[in-house]
């Protein structure tokens, strides 16, 4: 079994590709390298740079590595650049995984998972969410998932794909070894940005909004790390290659931290006080975003193993740490 990782020399991507590898999985990578690092790719790992929305190539992709499992983590991921240039997300995420879909079901890959998320949901009025809540995202990159969501969705029921959509909450952490992590020097993440002000490499971080129907006034997430997300993948696989029926899971511990409690983790792990103003909200925040997390631990038998806000913390720490000794390497 060649599994197709497109995105995989990005964050999450990087990290399943370990899964995998780790597992004994052969995978091959297709990336643009518009936010990856080919670096970041597991080196028993085949690498083709070009586009998830080139059928051409997908085609040749899949018959030369006898393909039969794709995993989509290809995307545009920041939120305000998609309400900035709606038409943008839904080439990069909409149009270009019909094409990837098309692909699939043109060359007979029977099995599909796709990176969606818990923007799907919107301002959700229930929390947790389970995967049941009113699907109703408040922006374009929101939509753009949701409607990948269901092009598989309609896709499954025409054609022999099998598909699990796994709608991520808040990703986060690095791999335990040190292989991977968050690498974009532009990331907005708030984990990313806290380590990086704890490392001297910001002056400060700014927090969005106190002002939220939250018990501190800012608001409450649901932080997984990015090495369970990445077995849970692995599961997701064994659950369809095993016979198992299209789905749609969360993928969250079910519990909230709010920004000020990531904080104090960030400075408690690095034991560093960097200096942290207050901010206007920002644009588009739902208040709380946490997971009903049942439905993935009963279906593939899902067990967190890193389920603690002090080790994602201190495995992010680790792996700005190397970013920054890899840097100086460099000069
Ligand atoms: N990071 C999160 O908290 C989070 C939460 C929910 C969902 N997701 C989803 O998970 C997926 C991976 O996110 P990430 O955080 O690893 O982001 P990332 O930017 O690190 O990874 C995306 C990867 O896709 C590649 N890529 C982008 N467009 C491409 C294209 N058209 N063709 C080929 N390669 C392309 C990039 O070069 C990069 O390597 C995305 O689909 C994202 O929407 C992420
Ligand atoms: O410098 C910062 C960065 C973030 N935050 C706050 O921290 C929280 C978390 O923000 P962030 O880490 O940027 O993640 P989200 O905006 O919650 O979005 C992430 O999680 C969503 C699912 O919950 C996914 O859909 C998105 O792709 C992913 O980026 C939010 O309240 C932010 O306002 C700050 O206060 N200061």
């Amino acid at each position: 079994m060649t599994v197709l990782v497109t995105g995989g020399a990005g964050y999450i991507g990087s990290h399943m590709v370990l899964a995998l590898r780790d597992a004994g999985r052969e995978v091959v990578v297709l990336d643009n390298l518009s936010t990856g690092f080919r670096w970041a790719v597991h080196p028993e790992a085949a690498v083709v740079e070009g586009d998830c929305g080139d059928e051409a190539l997908l085609g040749k992709v899949i018959r030369e590595h006898g393909v039969d499992a794709i995993v989509h983590f290809a995307g545009s991921i920041v939120v305000p650049d998609s309400v900035a240039d709606p038409l943008g997300y839904y080439l990069n995420n909409t149009v270009r995984s019909r094409a990837l879909i098309a692909a699939a079901v043109a060359n007979g890959v029977p099995r599909f998972l796709f990176s969606s998320t818990a923007a799907v949901y919107g301002d959700a009025k229930e929390s947790p969410i389970v995967e049941t809540a009113p699907l109703d995202p408040v922006s374009p990159y929101g939509t753009s998932k949701l409607m990948t969501e269901m092009m598989l969705r309609d896709t499954a029921r025409a054609h022999p794909l099998k598909y699990v959509a796994l709608r991520y909450f808040n990703v986060a952490g690095a791999d335990p070894a040190g292989r991977s992590g968050q690498s974009s020097p532009r990331a907005t993440h708030l984990i990313k940005v806290a380590t990086q002000a704890a490392l001297g490499e910001r002056t400060h971080l700014d927090v969005f909004g106190t002002d939220y129907p939250t018990p501190d006034g800012t608001c409450l997430r649901d932080y997984i790390h990015v090495s369970d997300l990445a077995r849970a993948h692995v599961l997701a696989l064994d659950h369809l290659a095993a016979g198992g029926e299209s789905a749609v899971f969360n993928c969250g511990y079910g519990r909230g931290y709010s920004v000020l409690e990531v904080i104090e983790a960030v400075k408690r792990v690095s034991g560093v006080d960097f200096p942290v103003n207050h901010a206007p909200r920002r644009a588009g925040d739902p208040a709380a975003l946490v997971a009903g997390a049942g439905r993935i631990r009963e279906t593939l038998g899902w067990k967190p193993e890193l389920d603690d806000l002090d080790t994602i913390v201190a495995h992010a720490l680790a792996w700005e740490r190397n970013l920054a000794a890899r840097r100086q390497a460099a000069e």
